[in-house]
């Protein structure tokens, strides 16, 4: 089963420990690096911590609450290899994950409820990526690094 490593912050501290306790019923390895309490913390602490896991490939995906998911995706996208999503409801989490092969999920803890964060969750978990000319898309969006073999372009 893929490997998930979540983090949050103050703001999405609720939402974590529910999907926490859902994805570990699910059988789902699961790694939670906090934060552990609502005591205000800093987003892109968290943000990184799992973003850099998944792009080393520490663990398969990553998923981060903050309060609106807005901090958490901003941050976790400015790390190479990651493509995060911001989902609000099913369609982008599915759409990410077909064309877009989204490796970390942000969520907003502020306004989803439980039972639509929870849809958003497995459906991400539950899509596949096509692949195909979606593969060569995904790989362009490396290029400004240079990883994808053809240098920076402007
Ligand atoms: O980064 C965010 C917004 O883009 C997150 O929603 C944070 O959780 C939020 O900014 C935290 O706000 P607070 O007033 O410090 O609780």
């Amino acid at each position: 089963m893929l490997k998930i490593m979540i983090g949050a912050d103050h703001a999405g501290f609720e939402l974590k420990q529910k999907i926490v306790s859902r994805l570990q019923q699910a059988g789902y390895p699961v790694e939670d690096i906090g934060t552990h309490s609502m005591d205000s913390v800093d987003y892109p602490d968290y943000a990184f911590r799992v973003a850099r896991a998944v792009a080393a490939g520490h663990a398969d995906r990553g998923i981060l609450v903050c309060g609106s998911g807005i901090g958490m995706s901003m941050a976790a996208n400015r790390i190479s290899g990651v493509r995060a999503v911001l989902a609000c409801e099913p369609y982008a989490a599915k759409m990410s994950r077909r064309h877009n092969d989204s490796n970390v999920l942000c969520l907003g803890g502020r306004f989803l409820g439980q039972d639509l964060a929870f849809e958003i969750v497995d459906t991400w978990l539950a899509e596949g990526f096509e692949g195909g000319r979606h593969s060569r898309r995904v790989t362009l969006l490396d290029r400004d690094t240079g990883k994808d073999g053809t240098g920076p372009h402007l």
